[in-house]
């Protein structure tokens, strides 16, 4: 560019860029040059130029003669902080900075210096010329003196974000820092953010912090200082570069950026604060509110606006203590002492689990709170416990929890020297009712019960369902066994009163047993036992009643285990036999079959009679074994039977109820029938009539099947029982067995011998067969044929044999003519 034109063009370029002080060229004369230089300066200038260095005071001073020269020669604005003619090579810092634009050809920054009268602090920027194409150094230096502080300025009203104090300093480690700006006026504090920026050359520091304006109306969110401070700081950083490389459009837009994105970011977490679940808010350490979110007001029933300013124990009921101290108690304390009592605006109380952080900020310390209700979670947990521990039926205490009761009020018991009376209540009739009535009314029933038992007894007092008809009664304080009988009859007599099940009057009732803590018992287990025991005595004594625990029950109790464990034992010994009975046909005189009756030879006890095993097997798992045991051996006889020419005999066999009910018995027969090749019809199943009526539905169901299979049923023990005549019709059943109670007292009890009567002429007229069990006189014999009953059973003909007795039995009968006695 000619001299003259550079006038003109540095003068458009200052125009834009206030900040840039001045622009100047600084040639690089050889010495032998600078006196040419100095003579075409001076009439160019049209006063005397001269090369000078700085002198004392800065004042300038001819230059010394040195190899080279880079004096100020094209300066623009005129003489205000580059003078004209001065040599750049003869100052330390703008030498310094030359000589490195000269070698690097890079833009330099010299270190801050004082320019002008005024002492304004700038930077010169210089970049060396480079002529494309030409060898050697560059024909001379651009140098920009640029303002730092007005620039800083510039910058952070174009950020549009006032709340930012600024501090600026030359950081290279050439030197001690040199502060540029410093509008924060305090040293640095872990609030303050900064950031290292290099430049041509040299190191520079930006530090922001917060005004006391932002920090008071947003104390609450230091993160969005941080957040908003970097973001500023990199438009702030992006415009100095951008100011130095001249690109003022992208500063521009740069600066627009980082404001747009640090205000979004600003609204997104306003936003995200004021969606969130938990109440968020932040205390100063008076503990006065600075800020709260929505969730805030809502948690504590306050109007947004009116929770600043609020003090925290108007919304908390905060530990004892002066609540600086308090709040940064909290915030290093583990998770079970966060939880507290919030306290509503309109005086109800609520639980919440609180987390407080300690914020430093601005010399005063602040506290940020997360708040999150619990009144959902502590009634979800109180649901679940109350699961755990209740029955959901009657909402008595479960199994579970009485268990745990009953261990405390023991322990309690041992304590003060007290009793513990635990009453074991059983139901009187309830599968009946539930059977007959359904699983409703059953419920119905229970809960009724509950309730009478929560009206009798007193809140202290432990009651409990453990399931079924059985309901528990813990009782504990100075108690004597009248207190405890007294109470024990009033709840059989409450339990006794009929109830309005679904407009039906029900009657039911309960067999109370009894034991008492330390007289029968020392644990929980063992006094639950014993009672049982005890109810079960009741139970046996006719229902309906109480019974209080005794040694002697205990030793029954002990009997039927230990019977338990022989029946198991006889079952893998083989010591179990079936005998048989003979069956006669009153008409004719001939045996047309037998009854199998079970007999069990014990090595020590002898032969044990079927009433005494049934029952025990009954009561536990081995009545499907023995049962099964039964089966096989009665199916195994038919077999026999047939290959000894007995074929058309019929056998009957005894099932119990537990057998009816399973779902093993019919696959089983298929197989043992098949297995046996016996003809079903020949097989005749016995079913008590109290078992028939227990599930009718149930009986009508197996009876269909069984009679499909072509097995023959007949109801055992007619006449004991409950039977409805209805059901009886639609029972699919061949025979009926009147009991032994009715047979024997023909002779002497005109009762009994018109309800035989009645009994053939009932189930001839339903098209079914008769057999009478117990005959034992030939008048009991004749009177039943006279009445027309089919078949007889009993001691009369002959007593239950071993099956090869049997046969022998029957080889001697065919002998002789049959004869009906
Ligand atoms: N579930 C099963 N029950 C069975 C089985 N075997 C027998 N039992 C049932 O046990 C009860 C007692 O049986 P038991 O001691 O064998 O008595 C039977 C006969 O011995 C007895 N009886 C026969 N005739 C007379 C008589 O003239 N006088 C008299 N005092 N007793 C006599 O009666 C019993 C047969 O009764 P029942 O079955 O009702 O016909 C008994 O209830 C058996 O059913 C088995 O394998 N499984």
């Amino acid at each position: 560019m000619a001299p003259r034109g550079f006038s003109p063009a540095a003068r458009a370029y200052l125009m834009q860029r206030p900040e840039v002080l001045a622009m100047g060229w600084l040639p690089r004369v050889p010495d032998r040059e600078r006196d040419a230089l100095e003579s075409w300066a001076s009439s160019y200038y049209r006063s005397p130029f001269q090369i000078v260095d700085a002198g004392p005071d800065n004042l300038p001073q001819p230059a010394a003669r040195r190899p080279v020269y880079y004096p100020a020669l094209l300066v623009e604005p005129d003489d205000r902080t580059l003078v004209l003619g001065r040599d750049f090579m003869s100052e330390a810092k703008r030498a310094d900075a030359l000589g490195r634009a000269l070698a690097t050809g890079k833009a330099v920054a010299t270190a801050p210096l004082r320019v002008s009268r005024e002492r304004t602090l700038a930077i010169h920027l210089l970049q060396a010329a480079t002529s494309a194409g030409v060898a050697g150094p560059p024909p001379g230096v651009l140098v920009l003196t640029v303002e730092i502080d007005r620039h800083l300025a510039q910058a952070l009203q174009q950020a549009a974000f006032p709340d930012l104090l600024v501090a600026f300093s030359d950081i290279t480690p050439d030197a001690a820092p040199i502060p540029m700006l410093d509008n924060i006026g305090r040293s640095w504090r872990e609030v303050d953010y900064t950031r290292q920026l290099a430049f041509g050359g040299r190191t520079y520091q930006l530090r922001l912090a917060p005004t006391p304006a932002y920090l008071y109306e947003n104390a609450g969110w230091q993160s969005w200082f941080v957040l908003t401070g970097g973001l500023l700081l990199t438009g702030l950083l992006g415009a100095l570069l951008l100011v130095v490389s001249g690109e003022r459009a992208q500063i521009k837009a740069q600066v627009r950026d980082s404001t747009a994105r640090l205000r979004e970011r600003e609204a997104r977490l306003e936003a995200i604060l004021n969606n969130a679940a938990d109440a968020i808010i932040t205390v100063d350490h008076a503990g006065l509110l600075l800020s709260a979110n929505a969730a805030a007001a809502v948690l504590f029933g306050h109007a947004p606006e009116q929770l600043p300013g609020i003090h925290l124990d108007q919304l908390l009921d905060l530990p004892e203590g002066e609540i600086h101290g308090v709040l940064a108690r909290l915030a290093r304390s583990d998770a079970s002492e966060r939880e507290l009592a919030g306290v509503a605006r309109n005086g109800a109380r609520f639980p919440l689990s609180i987390s407080v952080s300690e914020v430093p900020l601005a010399g005063e310390d602040m506290f940020v709170c997360v708040i999150h209700d619990l009144t959902e979670q502590r009634r979800a947990q109180e649901h679940i416990h109350r699961l755990a521990h209740h029955d959901t039926l009657t909402g008595l205490e479960n199994r579970l929890s009485l268990t745990q009761h009953l261990e405390q009020l023991l322990a309690q018991a041992r304590r003060n020297g007290h009793s513990v009376a635990l009453l074991f209540l059983d139901l009187d009739h309830f599968k009946k009712i539930n059977d007959s009535m359904g699983h409703q009314a059953g419920d119905m029933l229970l809960i009724a019960v509950a309730q009478r038992l929560r009206e009798l007894l007193r809140d202290v007092d432990v009651i409990a369902r453990l399931g079924g008809d059985e309901f528990i009664v813990v009782m504990e304080g100075a108690l004597t066994p009248e207190l405890v009988g007294t109470v024990a009859i009033r709840i059989v007599q409450s339990l006794s009163t009929p109830y309005d099940i679904g407009g039906k009057i029900v009657h039911s009732g309960a067999s109370v047993g009894c034991a008492m803590f330390p007289g029968d018992a020392d644990s929980a287990e063992t006094l639950m036992r014993h009672a049982d025991t005890a109810m079960y005595a009741a139970k046996s004594e006719g229902r309906g009643n109480f019974q209080f625990f005794s040694q002697a029950m205990n030793a029954a109790t002990h009997e039927r285990v230990m019977m338990e464990n022989r029946l198991w034992q006889a079952l893998g010994e083989n010591q179990f036999e079936l005998y048989l009975q003979p069956q006669v046909s009153l008409g004719s005189g001939d045996v047309v079959g037998a009854e199998a009756l079970l007999r069990w030879h014990h090595p020590e006890l002898g032969m044990v009679t079927p009433s005494r095993v049934i029952p025990i097997a009954e009561e536990s798992n081995l009545i499907f074994a023995l049962g099964d045991w039964v089966l096989v051996r009665a199916t195994e006889v038919l077999a026999e039977w047939r290959r000894d020419g007995m074929q058309t005999l019929r056998l009957a066999v005894n099932l119990s109820a537990r057998q009816c009910q399973g779902r093993e018995l019919l696959p089983r027969l298929d197989q043992l029938i098949a297995r046996a090749g016996i003809d079903p019809a020949l097989l005749e199943l016995e079913i008590t009539e109290s078992t028939a009526m227990r599930d009718p539905e149930a009986t009508r169901g197996l009876l269909r099947e069984l009679r499909e299979r072509g097995i023959h049923v007949a109801i055992d023990d007619f006449g004991t029982g409950y039977s409805s005549l209805s059901y009886l019709k639609l029972f699919a059943i061949d025979r009926i067995k009147i009991d032994r109670g009715f047979v024997t007292d023909i002779e002497t009890d005109a009762n009994d011998a018109a309800i035989v009567t009645a009994t053939v002429s009932l189930a001839h007229s339903l098209g079914l067969t008769v057999v009478a069990e117990g005959v034992e006189t030939a008048y009991q014999s004749s009177f039943l044929r006279s009445r027309g009953c089919d078949e007889a059973q009993g001691y009369l003909f002959a007593r239950p044999m071993p099956a090869a007795e049997f046969r022998s039995f029957m080889q001697a009968a065919r002998a002789r003519p049959a004869v009906v006695p």
